[in-house]
């Protein structure tokens, strides 16, 4: 590998121009905690969910809202953004984040709970694009979910897919690095999907449901 592949990474995360709107929901998150996505990866979501020309998007683990403000970005102008989070503190500020950007109440639904509880009562085969930014063991446990809600040609996105660089490393055996990397293979296998594993951000899986 080309000793300047770090130097490109930089150049990645720093390619996009991340509105104000979310470089504010991303200080608020980092205030509280909350891992935004980088922008990268908010920039890669925002163009996958252009190319699907998404109308309905889930997206499991709100936060500030940062993900979600590049979503809606690359939604269409009437695209509905679901978005799903256990903690209502943090929704707050995903909402206020979602209005001080003009976003009208119509094109978000914010639901609190947990979203083993929440995501199988959401309708099968109905969504354009399914987002899990939650750690790789959560992320793993609610893929079928996922799968389930998103309709034929639908992209699903799992983010943080290299879990802290862990992933690559065989050396290292810990649970959740362990889910991640087993996620991946798993996805891949299937002939129902089209799999790319993408080194943006904490990396992102990027699956396209076929059949
Ligand atoms: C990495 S943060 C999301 C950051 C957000 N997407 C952004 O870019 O601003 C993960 C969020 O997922 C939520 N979360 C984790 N596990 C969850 C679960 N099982 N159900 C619902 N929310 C969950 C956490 O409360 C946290 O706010």
């Amino acid at each position: 590998m080309s000793a300047d592949k770090t130097l490109s990474w930089s150049y990645t995360e720093e390619f996009p121009l991340e509105p104000e709107a979310q470089a504010q929901a991303r200080r608020r998150g980092i205030e509280l905690g909350v891992g935004p996505v980088s922008p990268a990866t908010g920039a890669l979501l925002s163009t996958l969910a252009a190319g699907v020309g998404a109308r309905s998007v889930a997206e499991i683990g709100t936060g500030t809202g940062v993900s979600g403000l590049w979503l809606l970005q690359g939604m269409g102008p009437d695209g509905v953004l679901t978005t799903i989070d256990v903690e209502a503190e943090v929704q707050r500020e995903a909402r206020r984040a979602f209005d001080a950007a003009g976003y009208p109440g119509s094109r978000t639904r914010v639901i609190q709970g947990r979203a083993s509880d929440v995501m199988p009562r959401m309708a099968a085969r109905s969504y354009d694009m399914v987002v899990l930014d939650v750690d790789p063991l959560e992320a793993a446990a609610l893929a079928e979910q996922a799968l389930r809600m998103l309709r034929v040609g639908g992209v699903l996105a799992v983010t943080r897919a290299l879990w802290n660089d862990h992933v690559a490393d065989p050396a290292r055996r810990d649970q959740t690095t362990v889910a991640a990397r087993e996620l991946g293979k798993a996805l891949r296998e299937r002939e129902d999907l089209v799999v790319s594993l993408l080194p943006v951000g904490d990396g992102l899986l990027a699956v396209v449901r076929r059949a």
